[in-house]
This record gives structure tokens, C-alpha cells and sequence, in this order.
């Protein structure tokens, strides 16, 4: 057997070593990605912006002559990305490589309840949940959420805005979060004000924002979750406490009503999440620990259904404000496909060219995670000739991919025509449905067909019945309404998502304000005017339309009556769904 000398093999671990110290000298000789100035110890700390993240580093970007950025902030190696291509190659074909996420110790270690799987790194852990949500929310299976938006949407968001349109964010609210338990629990949702429904809110977005990089210190120097909780500047200590509490409630509760609805004695649950995953593991020998996994990625569920289709929602009928020779070309093409006679229907979505060039448009003008949702490199890499360290906190920013105006000119501007062409999508132009919205790689969103689905079916739905409009001046005129939307930050509360704020001239619309859609005392502020106008309110629209024509048909879809349908008082005690 030919074997080597050991002269020749002293020479090859040699060359082996010598290959081994160029490629690190090399790589350590590589420059960084273009950046601003880097200053000794703080390097570009201060360059970090508080607000406006994604439109900083667009224009960063723009200065700099580059779509890749690289800054250091207290040690934090960062990588922005401003570059669908740029993103693509490096996320998805190298996504071995980027599919972590930066660790969040305020969540994970102090709070001390990883359950959301969109925050754990990459492994076997964050891969059995994932699977567990993909099995029963693949997309094959999208006729069972369609089914369940379609009844949230008639006898939920429909019918709550026939009876008080001026409350559309809060019905917007209730019938999407009720969705995302249906789907999920399958527990009854009240049509209006559900108490779940807040709460799930609620947690979620105090979870969130102990995830906020920034808000809280031990984020950045994870050492500080030794404190002891009596030290002062120790307050995080109490709010982790408050959070897990709420934690577990969110986690634990529905849960639990679940499981007692699938016990033989209280009947079948209708189908869901929790029921169809418990069925599938019944018999594993490790069934507690399914069970555990089940419930933490119900938990995460509802946070990534509602606050992100809603931001989409909203932010679509703020662009009917702004178009409403547009809003009137998709209403006729709604009437052309749909008729007067019935309500919208699953079928109808793919011949609804206006609409889906409007749906783009939303997600393309105000993307609801403009700096995505970072990744983090589990390996150091070299692109374009560029070093990118090992554990890089890698931001995606959607923004400035999607207000790119070499590609989409006049980014600003709500253009849903831009997609058109006789009529018809244009294929030359990268989908917000499909690109950059959704992020990237083997992180990206495994929820989008559901989120596309539902967005189309509601704002079919909305604009078949009802017209959109500016609320109407003392003075008799509409009121312009200026739309601004909160921006996200990396270092914000909110750590991705943007909720929509309309700013307006009159002060009587300052329910629309940003505060007033993030505060909580944006309830006590008087709603004065529609916004969404019926047209029996003709001096609002100026351009009457049938709008209850479909209400007979509306009430007569019900499949189950009993359940509440119209207006009555007291119709908060009673739940939308039963089971179905
Ligand atoms: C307009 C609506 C939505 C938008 C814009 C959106 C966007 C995103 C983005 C940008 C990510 C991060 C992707 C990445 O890291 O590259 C994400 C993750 C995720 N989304 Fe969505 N999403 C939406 C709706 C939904 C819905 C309806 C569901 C569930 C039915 C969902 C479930 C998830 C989950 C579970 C993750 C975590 C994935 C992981 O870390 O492995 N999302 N979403």
C-alpha cells in the first residue's frame, strides 16, 4: 500500500499550517464593509441612530456608495444590508452561515422564558418548533385559516364596522388577534373587545420590548443579569418578573382551556393548532415534552399574526385616503367579479388585479419590519472581498430595499399602479408579496401565505362594502390627512414593527396620531369623525355607494345562527364563534 514518507508529510502539515495562518492573516487583512467613522473603543457607537433606523441607514448607504454596511457598537459587530440581491446571496444561499439571531439575555436569561422561536438561535431546538408550526400551518393546508378569516371577517370586522366604523383600528384589532386564537386554540373570541385577545397584546408587546436592543442594558452587558434585584438601577429585575408572569399566563391559559375542550367529557375541539399537534404526538413516548414545545409555539403565534397584519391593514386603508380614484378602480373591478348579491369568497382573490397591485403597494410603501428581524452569523465570512465577522448581528433593511427608487421611483408615494401594466401585475419588478417583507433564508416568515391571504381577503372584503374617506371639516370640506408612520428602530421599544399614525391638520383627528395609536390613553380621546364612512353618510364620502347592500347577504351567510351578528347591547358577552 502506497503510503507517504514522512518527509512528504511533515511538508504537507507544513503546507496545511502555512494555508491555515495566510487565510486567517488574509482575512484579518480584509477590510470591513464601508461604514461611518469607527472611533477607538466606542468605534461607531455614536453613529447608531435612537429613531429612524432604516431610513438612516438608507441614506448611509447612499453617502457611502454602498449597499453593505458595517458598524461596531459596544462591541457588537452590525451588518446592514440595503440590497435584495445582497441579501439574498448572503441569507438564503449562504444560510448556513446567517440563520442565527443575536442572543437577547433580557428575554431569554433574565425573564428566563425562551418560548417565541422567532428569537432563538439557530439548532435543534429552534428547528423542533419551527417544524411543529410548519406541519399544521404548511401551506397545503391554507384553506383551513381561510376558512376561519373569512367567518372573522363577516361576522367580525364587517359587521362591527357597519355598527361603528369610526372604532376600525380596534374591530381591525379584535377580528385579526381573534383569528390568530382561533386558528391557534380554536377557543371562542367575542366580536367585540375580547379579553384574550388584549391580553395576548399586551404580553406581547411588553416581551417584545425586553428584546428592544438598547432599552435595556443587559442586553449589551449580559453580566449585569447577576445584579442582585435590591441594587439600585436593578428595576429590570421586576420587570422581568412582571413580564414571566404574564408569560406564563399567555403560555399556560389557553392552553389548558384547550386541552379541556379536547377531554372527552367537554366534547371535540374545533380544529386548531393545539389540537391537531397534541393529536399528532399522543402517542410519543416523550409526550410531555411535545406538549411543553406545543405550547411555547402557540405562544408565538399570536404576535406574529396580529400586530404585523394589522400594521398591513391599516397602513392599506390610509392608502385609500391618499388614492381614492384607485380605491374606486378596485371597488368597480370588486363589483365586476363579486357582484351585489354575495359576499366576497376565497376564489374571487386571484382575479382581483386592482387589489393585488394596491396589496403590493401596502407592503412595498410601509413595510411592517423595515429592518426585518436581524439574523446573527454563526461563522466568519468573506463577501465581495469584504471580512464579516463571526457573531455579526445582520439587519436586512426591507425599507430601503423596497424604497429603492431606481427600481420604485418616487418611493414615497402610495403608487399602486406601479405594479400594473393593461391591467395586469407586471412581472419585472421584485414582489413585496413575495420579497424582502417576509425576510429571508431559512428564517423567513413561515406565515406569509397566511398573512397574504388574510390581507387580501379583508380589504376585498372592506372595499366591496364600504367606502373609505376623509372625515369632513366644520367647514364642510374633507380634511387632508397626511399620512407619517412611527418608525421603527433597532433600539426602540418596538423592536421591528411599525404601527401606522395618520397625521392630520385638525386636532379633532388627533386620535390618529402616533401617540394616540401607541398610547393607552388613546381610548380616552373622543373619536370624533369616520374614517371609514358608510355611504348612508353621503356628506362624508361625496360619493354615495350602496353600502348595506350586502348586509342581508352579510347576515344571511351566517352558517350558525344563535351566534351574534348584529349590533345589541351587551354583545361583548357573547362570542363570535362557537365551534366550527
Ligand atoms: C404582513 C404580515 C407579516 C409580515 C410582514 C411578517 C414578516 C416577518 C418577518 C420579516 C420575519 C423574520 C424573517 C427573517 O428573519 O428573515 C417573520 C418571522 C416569523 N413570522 Fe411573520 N410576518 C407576517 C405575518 C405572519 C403570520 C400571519 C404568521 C403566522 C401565521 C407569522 C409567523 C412568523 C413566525 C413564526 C416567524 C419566526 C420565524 C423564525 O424565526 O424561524 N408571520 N415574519
Amino acid at each position: 500500500m502506497p503510503f507517504i514518507s514522512l518527509r512528504d508529510g511533515l511538508i504537507l502539515s507544513l503546507c496545511v499550517i502555512v494555508h491555515f495562518i495566510y487565510r486567517n492573516r488574509k482575512r484579518r487583512l480584509l477590510p470591513l464593509p464601508p461604514g461611518p467613522l469607527q472611533w477607538p473603543i466606542v468605534k461607531s457607537t455614536f453613529s447608531i441612530p435612537l429613531t429612524n433606523a432604516h431610513e438612516y441607514y438608507k441614506e448611509l448607504g447612499a453617502k457611502l456608495g454602498s449597499k453593505i454596511m458595517y458598524l461596531e457598537a459596544l462591541g457588537q459587530p452590525m451588518l446592514i444590508i440595503n440590497d435584495i440581491n445582497i441579501a439574498q446571496d448572503l441569507l438564503e444561499k449562504r444560510s448556513a452561515l446567517y440563520s442565527s439571531r443575536p442572543a437577547v439575555t433580557m428575554l431569554t436569561e433574565v425573564v428566563g422564558l425562551p418560548i417565541y422561536f422567532a428569537f432563538m438561535p439557530y439548532g435543534n431546538y429552534w428547528r423542533t418548533h419551527r417544524r411543529m408550526f410548519q406541519q399544521h400551518f404548511a401551506e397545503k393546508h391554507i384553506s383551513r385559516s381561510q376558512e376561519r378569516a373569512i367567518q372573522f371577517i363577516r361576522k367580525g370586522l364587517l359587521v362591527n364596522l357597519l355598527d361603528s366604523p369610526n372604532e376600525f383600528d380596534e374591530h381591525i384589532r379584535n377580528s385579526i388577534g381573534g383569528l390568530a386564537i382561533s386558528i391557534t386554540y380554536g377557543l371562542p373570541v367575542q366580536r367585540k373587545h375580547d379579553p384574550l385577545v388584549r391580553f395576548a397584546e399586551e404580553t406581547f408587546a411588553e416581551s417584545n420590548a425586553t428584546a428592544a436592543p438598547g432599552k435595556y442594558l443587559v442586553n449589551v452587558v449580559p453580566s449585569l443579569k447577576h445584579v442582585p434585584e435590591w441594587m439600585p438601577g436593578a428595576h429590570f429585575k421586576q420587570v422581568a418578573k412582571d413580564v414571566r408572569a404574564s408569560l406564563i399566563k399567555l403560555r399556560d391559559e389557553p392552553f389548558n382551556a384547550t386541552v379541556k375542550m379536547m377531554s372527552k367529557e367537554q366534547g371535540t375541539a374545533p380544529m386548531c393548532f393545539i389540537a391537531e399537534t397534541l393529536e399528532r404526538h399522543r402517542q410519543d413516548s416523550e409526550y410531555e415534552t411535545q406538549a411543553l414545545y406545543t405550547k411555547q409555539t402557540a405562544a408565538m403565534v399570536f404576535g406574529a399574526v396580529s400586530e404585523t397584519t394589522v400594521t398591513s391593514l391599516n397602513t392599506l386603508i390610509l392608502g385609500m385616503l391618499e388614492r381614492p380614484d384607485m380605491m374606486r378602480k378596485v371597488q368597480k373591478e370588486v363589483d365586476e367579479v363579486v357582484g351585489l348579491g354575495r359576499l366576497v369568497e376565497v376564489s374571487d382573490i386571484p382575479h382581483l388585479h386592482y387589489l393585488s397591485a394596491v396589496v403590493k403597494e401596502t407592503l412595498r410603501w410601509n413595510p411592517v419590519a423595515p429592518m426585518g428581524v436581524p439574523h446573527y452569523t454563526s461563522e466568519e465570512d468573506v463577501y465581495m472581498g469584504y471580512y464579516i465577522p463571526k457573531g455579526c448581528t445582520v439587519f436586512a433593511n426591507t425599507y430601503a430595499m423596497l424604497h429603492d427608487d431606481e427600481v420604485f421611483p418616487e418611493p414615497h408615494k402610495f403608487k399602486p399602479e406601479r405594479f400594473l401594466k393593461d391591467g395586469y401585475i407586471r412581472d419585472d419588478l421584485p414582489d413585496p408579496e413575495v420579497v424582502a417583507t417576509f425576510g429571508f433564508g431559512r428564517r423567513i416568515c413561515p406565515g406569509a401565505h397566511i398573512a397574504r391571504s388574510t390581507i387580501h381577503l379583508a380589504a376585498a372584503s372592506l372595499l366591496h362594502l364600504f367606502d373609505i374617506a376623509p372625515p369632513v371639516g366644520e367647514d364642510g370640506r374633507p380634511i387632508e390627512v397626511i399620512p407619517r408612520f412611527k418608525q421603527a428602530s433597532i433600539i426602540a421599544e418596538q423592536l421591528f414593527l411599525i404601527p401606522i399614525a395618520l397625521y392630520v391638520h385638525r386636532e379633532r383627528m388627533d386620535f390618529l396620531l402616533e401617540d394616540g395609536i401607541a398610547s393607552p390613553g388613546r381610548s380616552q380621546i373622543k373619536r370624533s369623525d369616520q374614517l371609514i364612512a358608510t355611504a348612508t353618510d353621503s356628506k362624508l364620502t361625496g360619493n354615495a355607494r350602496p353600502s348595506r347592500r350586502s348586509l342581508d347577504a352579510l347576515l344571511s351567510s351566517s352558517p350558525s345562527p344563535g351566534t351574534m351578528y348584529v349590533n345589541t347591547a351587551g354583545e361583548a358577552e357573547t362570542p363570535l364563534f362557537t365551534a366550527i
